[in-house]
């Protein structure tokens, strides 16, 4: 997998021309950001937030038992990863959060075919979170703490043991991936029920002041009491269908059970090349197909070696394993695709950058990731597909073959979109 540099991620700041022209097509975005506002990647989280009123945060959280390769894990994903990663439990205290580069192939071809200068991947955040253990919830281990960061995260990779050995401790005393995955989703789902039966409590007391208000809470309350229910079935809240009013509704409670979650199988180097050979893989297979979850299989360990390897090792390494792919790749963009996220590019002389957006987003919403300015001002979006602009070669030539269409603000932008905007200020 072609790695990418974590400072490609901030590209280099340019001032807003002084004297801006009413309206422009821009094909280089960052010529028009205002340096003390334009904040590269992370920033998109709060332009969402405040000028599209979507609040979007882009972390995954690593979770898993003590000792199961989740900070190995973290090394390997982010770029300079610097957790500590030894064998034994609690090794982790505090969450080590980092970027990481999605890499996504369309990038390179279109940077070649615009002769950028310079090529910028759509980023997101992972944060490796300390080990959990059986009651949690009650305050064992690191107990709450623990469960407060996990909170704080969009989705959830739940790393599980799928490698045996004897060397390295197992909390538990033996890999066994299906008890540890009920360990973790019971201590989750007690710290739900946990919340819930509190906010259930003020809710009965009905302070709203308004009708609009009161609404709001009675949604909240049907919503919680149905989750209630199913969490003490043993489901997790994203087994409830609810309406868009009663997800916003409950949304303040960041409910653990309610985050999408990706099961990472963690296997030896050996069993790579056919994971399926590991009978540990198929159980958290099936585990995952049961519990409406993705599953991905990847060898912390080889990937942490593979980062201290010089790049033209690495293939031969994989090679010698019987892959030609770790399966990081596959990771980060399962993780992205999790997150509900979708690409869209620009691509010029300048550069060629993917633009994170959620999927479902407007025109001018899309622009107001790059700039607020472009959200307000907004005109028209000049649109053609990945696959056009390829065949094309060019935007030039997209736009006399009439493959470029020229879209208003209604347009919801599609995954592989090229886009030109243009907007007053
Ligand atoms: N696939 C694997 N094969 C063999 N050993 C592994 C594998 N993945 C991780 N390990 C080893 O497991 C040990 C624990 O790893 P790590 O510190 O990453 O766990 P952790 O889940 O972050 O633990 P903690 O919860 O205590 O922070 C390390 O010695 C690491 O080298
Ligand atoms: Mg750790």
């Amino acid at each position: 997998m072609a790695r990418v540099a974590c400072s490609n991620l901030f590209p280099a700041l340019s001032l807003l021309p002084s004297k801006s022209p009413s309206s422009f097509l821009c094909t280089n975005p960052s010529l028009f950001a205002k340096s003390s506002q334009f904040i590269g990647v992370q920033g998109i989280n709060k332009r969402f937030s405040s000028s599209s009123k979507i609040s979007m945060s882009l972390k995954a959280g690593i979770v898993g038992l003590p000792n199961v390769g989740k900070s190995t894990l973290f090394n390997a994903v982010v770029e300079n990863g610097k957790a500590q990663a030894a064998n034994f439990p609690f090794c982790t205290i505090e969450p080590n959060v980092g970027t990481v580069a999605v890499p996504d192939p369309r990038l390179n071809v279109l940077s070649d075919l615009s002769k950028s200068q310079r090529t910028v991947p759509a980023s997101i955040e992972f944060v490796d979170i300390a080990g959990l253990v059986k009651g949690a919830s009650q305050g064992e281990g690191l107990g709450n703490k623990f469960l407060s960061n996990i909170r704080e995260v969009d989705s959830i990779l739940q790393v599980v043991r799928c490698f045996e050995d004897n060397d390295i401790v197992h909390v538990n005393g033996k890999v066994d991936p299906k008890s540890d995955i009920d360990v973790i989703n019971l201590e989750l789902i007690f710290s739900d029920l946990d919340q819930i039966e509190k906010r259930l409590e003020k809710l009965k007391k009905g302070k709203a002041k308004d009708s609009q208000s009161k609404l709001k809470e009675e949604a909240e309350k049907s919503a919680l009491e149905r989750i209630q229910g199913a969490l003490m079935d043993g489901k997790p809240a994203r087994y409830v269908a609810l309406s868009d009013f009663e997800k916003d509704a409950v949304k303040h409670l960041c409910l653990l059970t309610i985050k999408p979650v990706i099961y990472v199988a963690n296997v030896a180097e050996l069993d790579l090349a056919v994971p399926e050979n590991n009978p540990h893989v198929k159980e958290v297979r099936n585990l995952a197909s049961e519990l409406q979850s993705g599953l991905v299989t990847i060898s912390a360990q080889v990937e942490s070696e593979l980062t201290e390897l010089p790049s033209e090792e690495r293939a031969e390494y994989l090679k010698s394993l019987g892959v030609s792919d770790g399966g990081l790749g596959n990771l980060i963009r399962a993780t992205y695709n999790l997150l509900g996220l979708r690409t869209y590019f620009t691509s010029g002389e300048k550069e060629t950058k993917a633009w994170t957006i959620l999927a479902g987003m407007t025109a001018p919403q899309a622009a107001g990731v790059i700039h607020s300015d472009f959200e307000k001002g907004f005109i028209r979006a000049e649109t053609v597909s990945y696959d056009d602009f390829v065949a094309a070669g060019s935007l030039a030539a997209a736009r006399e073959k009439g493959l470029l269409r020229s879209e208003g603000k209604d347009y919801v932008v599609q995954e592989g979109d090229v886009m030109l905007f243009r907007f007053n200020v």
